[in-house]
């Protein structure tokens, strides 16, 4: 399938009538419930009924490395992308923790981590490369592998049931490559686009966009948004920019987690504007630069907990929150049905 992908407009004024008619029957002051009313109506409005039902939701972590990470844009080192792999399969990352607790099926898939693991459930082995090249270097991916990556990426969600994608990834140096994204494709100062990451000093933020003003300058011409990918990575972005756009193709609800994964969505939202309807954006991370490219997608992200882990794990914090909003729109009784007062004649 082409990357070039229509997604289109989910307005629907029916629906959506419907549904808001709904929730304003249901037992509670009008609007009383608040931004659960609006998620209730977003998926509906995405599942394309007025009476949702989320099934087999899938927690899929993208994982793969980053050559630019040899610049010391980190404060870890790159083998913790392959032993966090061996974490989350093992049960004992955040995210497995939380993908246990809510129900959510968890995959990694390996775009891209340079290491060889042996084969074990969960992981979908699927590299493009044992990392991308470094960016300061030069491209970090050729413009073939970062097609490959993004139609992988596809494959991935096409391959797993249900109606419900939460989207996470692992990778050492991947809030550079979601940065420099974010300056480029929306256009802003780089001091607005970099933060601490895993958790930088000062001196070491200082270093990192230093470096990043190198690469931006080395890749002046990349301003296309699948030329701004390959020029800065990573291959777990480009794999979730593909997911996204298969996600939102087959309307399935899309839980976005934080700084990268919603990196990965501004791309796929400059291939595909309407894929952003499909979107429920967990929460509003605690690295700098995620609510300016949350403004830029004018979206608003459900929980604001400081949280700046990745994994998907925000996404996962957020899902009961969208099921609470499904079995309100389907459980609560009207006031027609609990015989409840709609209005004060007294007034
Ligand atoms: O999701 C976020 O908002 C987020 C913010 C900061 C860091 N991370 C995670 O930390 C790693 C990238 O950080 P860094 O400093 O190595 O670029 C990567 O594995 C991400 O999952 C994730
Ligand atoms: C330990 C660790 C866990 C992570 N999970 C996602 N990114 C991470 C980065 C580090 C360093």
């Amino acid at each position: 399938m082409p990357i070039e992908t229509e997604i289109a407009d989910l307005h629907d004024a029916d629906l959506a009538a419907r549904l808001q008619r709904k929730i304003d029957g249901k037992t509670k002051p009008l609007g009383a419930l608040g931004r659960i009313e609006e998620l209730a109506l977003r998926i509906g409005l995405i599942l394309g009924t007025d009476t949702p039902r989320l099934a087999q939701p899938q927690l899929v972590v993208f994982a793969a490395d980053h050559g630019l990470a040899a610049q010391g844009v980190s404060a870890y080192p790159s083998d913790v992308t392959w032993q966090m792999v061996h974490n989350f399969l093992a049960g004992g990352a955040a995210a497995s923790v939380l993908a246990r607790q809510h129900g959510l099926a968890l995959t990694v898939v390996d775009c891209g981590v340079r290491h060889d693991f042996a084969p074990q459930p969960g992981l979908v082995s699927r590299k493009i490369a044992a990392g991308t090249a470094d960016a300061s270097q030069g491209p970090a991916m050729t413009p073939a592998q970062c097609r490959e990556a993004v139609a992988m990426g596809r494959d991935v969600v096409r391959a797993l049931p249900g109606n419900a994608l939460l989207l996470g990834e692992m990778g050492i140096g991947n809030t550079s490559a979601a940065s420099l994204l974010l300056a480029r494709l929306c256009d802003l100062p780089l001091d607005d686009c970099v933060g601490a990451g895993t958790g930088l000093d000062a001196s070491g933020v200082a270093r990192k966009h230093q470096v990043l003003a190198r690469v931006l300058a080395l890749h002046a011409g990349a301003i296309e948004p699948l030329d701004a990918l390959a020029a800065f990575g990573g291959f777990e972005i480009a794999a979730m920019t593909g997911a996204v756009l298969q996600a939102g193709t087959e309307r399935r609800v899309i839980v976005v987690d934080g700084f990268i994964s919603t990196a990965a969505v501004l791309v796929a939202h400059r291939i595909a504007p309407h894929v952003t309807q499909r979107c429920v954006f967990a929460h509003r991370s605690g690295e700098h630069g995620h609510a300016l490219m949350l403004q830029h997608l004018e979206a608003r992200a459900l929980l604001d907990l400081g949280l700046r882990l990745g994994e998907g794990s925000g996404a996962a914090l957020a899902w009961p929150l969208l099921v609470s909003a499904c079995m309100l729109l389907a459980g609560m009784a009207s006031f027609e049905s609990a015989g409840v007062s709609r209005e004060n004649s007294v007034r």
